[in-house]
């Protein structure tokens, strides 16, 4: 296998650094996008290397070296089906000054290199043409018996958080089986590389830390980002996961442990949406943490002070930003995930007109739990305009999905805004968000201070506003009590109950007492998972209303449309996507959702739907528009079966 890596040399089998044939300088390369096609093994007397350019050969290096690649197309672009073997060796002048290597991986160290390792799934010829023999007992196996091993293994384990560390550990041990893996057994395993255990992980990251993942970029590496960029090993970025750690999940301040959110959410831009793994880039910024007890703690891998604010913060989140353009142009998604309430609002509005960004916990849970909603309402009858919105919880969540419900009543009546608005109440900490609070509300509260008398607790509000639909996003577990659950069912036959606050701890009610309490009545949905519910002898199956079902295949139809813009028009394009793959036989048994394993379908179907919106709106940059976009959006995905290698 070969790529190329900038200036660092990672591979072993007789070459290495500037003294290699194989290595090259490409300081005189014009800018150019390089297909390296491995042709031989590097040990091999006369093996050679093939540099492409839009497939067509431009040289051929032999082992003398004696070639150069410096007349490579200034202007080439790449295409072709295996673009982990793409790089783009250069933008500008200044970025050629580093010396790139071109470097050969067989042998042991292909057995060590994620992206091309299959272990015991090497075949006869591989085990010869890479130098493996000897490296590997002698059997051969298939993927999918390797799946099965691994998948035995995995259920060995008790502790959560231990197989958590299993997939990572495979993931950075053969990086194709662990998308395998989590592609096949996505209901299994999604609760392990996700919330709840990745919120665990994250809390205790420092202790399990042992092989960094993903990109740090600390206050330490302010003026130097754009060089920090150009640390990373792969160059054809197309979604930036990044986050703070100011509020991980329902958990708060993790500071840079938070790294674990943009690598599982990550991980799953690949297994439910098919964006290539090499093209995700996990990022997280670290400006201290307030969180004394990771202060103290030993273990901590971030800086240790407090949170810098203000200018120092806004500086290196704009050196960060204009960094990713700088890199990798404006079609790169950049996703803000946990950020807390004042830096997210913030950073979507500054960021929104110029760059492709997303916020997944103020636009994505809104689209999702919207497309719960449309999909209820088929349960429960009545438009979305007829129904009372109760929210507990004003953040980034609770005001994101009000005012996406507020667009659509907005949008199916012709109702103003103003007036759709009228229908949503949120409660926040201080209780129900009325006028006479205004002057001292967060601006994302302000459009939500209705006349109504003040109200401090929830039962309370339950009970004045007469909602027929309650949706928890405190992050605080445990809120929607016995006495609320009751108050919603004797007001409703079919009370809507979202309790979306992760990871599990934080849910604002079990899916137990969501039906305990209402007798069976409630349409429940939760952030994090629950097991099916026996009640009287009837088997109810909760809903998951996870971000996870929406940004996978909104990111894809962006990415596969060149999107330059995220429009609210796709968030209800992304929502009625979902909504429409619940089929009557999901409906049957209760459900709101389609079921997660079905997820590569639904992402298509997102990802489509996105895409034809993005082209409606003049968003988008591929040309010509795709006539199939569901079959498009198959067609991009990336497939984790192994591939052959000669
Ligand atoms: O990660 C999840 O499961 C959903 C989410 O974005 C959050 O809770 O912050
Ligand atoms: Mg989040």
């Amino acid at each position: 296998m070969i790529s190329l890596h900038r200036s660092c040399f990672l591979n072993n089998a007789g070459i290495s650094g500037s003294s290699s044939p194989f290595s090259y300088k490409l300081k005189k390369l014009p800018p150019a996008s390089v297909k390296v096609t491995a042709l031989g093994p590097n040990r091999d007397r006369n093996s050679s290397v093939l540099i492409e350019n839009n497939n067509n050969p431009l040289k051929e290096i032999k082992e003398d070296g004696t070639s150069s690649v410096a007349d490579v197309d200034p202007n080439p672009t790449v295409t072709g089906e295996d673009r982990d073997l793409y790089y783009d060796a250069a933008a500008t002048d200044d970025q050629l000054v580093t010396p790139w290597s071109l470097s050969v991986a067989s042998g042991y160290s292909l057995l060590r290199d994620p992206h091309h390792n299959k272990g015991l799934a090497f075949n006869e010829k591989e085990r010869d043409s890479y130098y493996l023999r000897g490296l590997l007992p002698p059997t051969v196996i298939s993927q999918e018996l390797q799946v099965k091993k691994m998948m035995c293994s995995i259920r060995q384990y008790q502790v959560p958080l231990q197989k958590y560390m299993a997939m990572m550990d495979l993931q950075e041990l053969n990086e194709r089986l662990f998308y395998k893996l989590l592609i096949d057994n996505v209901e299994e395993l999604l609760p392990v590389v996700y919330t709840p255990t990745v919120g665990e992980a994250c809390q205790k990251y420092g202790s399990i830390f042992r092989r960094p993942q993903g990109l740090f970029i600390s206050l330490k590496e302010k003026g130097k980002i754009h060089e920090v960029l150009r640390n990373w090993p792969q160059r054809d970025i197309q979604v930036i996961v990044v986050t703070d750690g100011e509020r991980i999940l329902g958990l708060g301040d993790l500071g840079c442990q938070g790294m674990g959110i943009p690598i599982g959410k990550l991980s799953l831009y690949t297994a439910l949406g098919g964006v290539r793994p090499s093209a995700c880039l996990p990022v997280t910024i670290d400006v201290g943490t307030n969180n004394e007890q990771l202060l103290n703690d030993e273990f901590y891998i971030g800086l240790r002070r407090r949170r810098a604010t203000g200018q120092e913060y806004a500086e290196l989140m704009h050196e960060f930003m204009s960094a990713v353009k700088q890199n990798y142009g404006e079609k790169v998604l950049i996703q803000f995930e946990d950020f807390a309430n004042h830096n997210a609002f913030d950073l979507l509005a500054k960021y929104g007109t110029t760059h492709l960004v997303f916020n997944d916990d103020i636009q994505g849970t809104a689209s999702v739990v919207l497309a719960g909603l449309v999909a209820a309402l088929k349960v429960v009858g009545g438009t979305l305009a007829d129904h009372r919105f109760l929210f507990l919880g004003a953040g980034e969540a609770g005001t994101g999905i009000a005012e996406l419900i507020a667009l659509e009543i907005s949008k199916q009546t012709n109702m103003p805004l103003e007036e759709a608005r009228k229908k949503i109440s949120l409660v926040d900490s201080k209780g129900l968000i009325v006028k006479s609070r205004i002057d001292s509300l967060q601006h994302f509260k302000k459009p939500w201070a209705h006349d109504h008398e003040p109200i401090k607790k929830l039962v309370d509000a339950v009970n004045g506003i007469k909602p027929t639909v309650l949706i928890g996003t405190s992050g605080v577990g445990r809120t929607f009590t016995k006495e609320v659950v009751e108050a919603m069912a004797a007001l409703n036959e079919k009370p809507i109950i979202f309790s979306l606050s992760n990871p599990t701890s934080q849910s604002e009610c079990t899916a137990e007492e969501a039906y305990t309490w209402s007798q069976g009545r409630a349409i429940f949905a939760s952030g994090s998972p629950f097991d099916p519910v026996e009640y009287k002898g009837r088997v109810f199956v909760p809903g998951q209303a996870n971000n996870a079902y929406i940004f996978p295949g909104l990111g894809l139809g962006l990415i596969m449309s060149g999107a330059i813009r995220v429009h609210d028009d796709m968030l209800l394009a992304a929502s009625e996507a979902l909504a429409a793959q619940v089929t009557q036989e999901n409906f049957d048994k209760g459900l709101i959702y389609p079921p997660f394993r079905n997820i590569r379908k639904i992402s298509a179907h997102i990802a489509a739907s996105v895409a034809a919106k993005a082209y409606e709106l003049g968003l988008a940059t591929r040309q010509p528009q795709p006539k199939d976009l569901v079959k498009y959006a198959e067609h991009c995905m990336y497939n984790p079966a192994y591939q052959s290698y000669r």
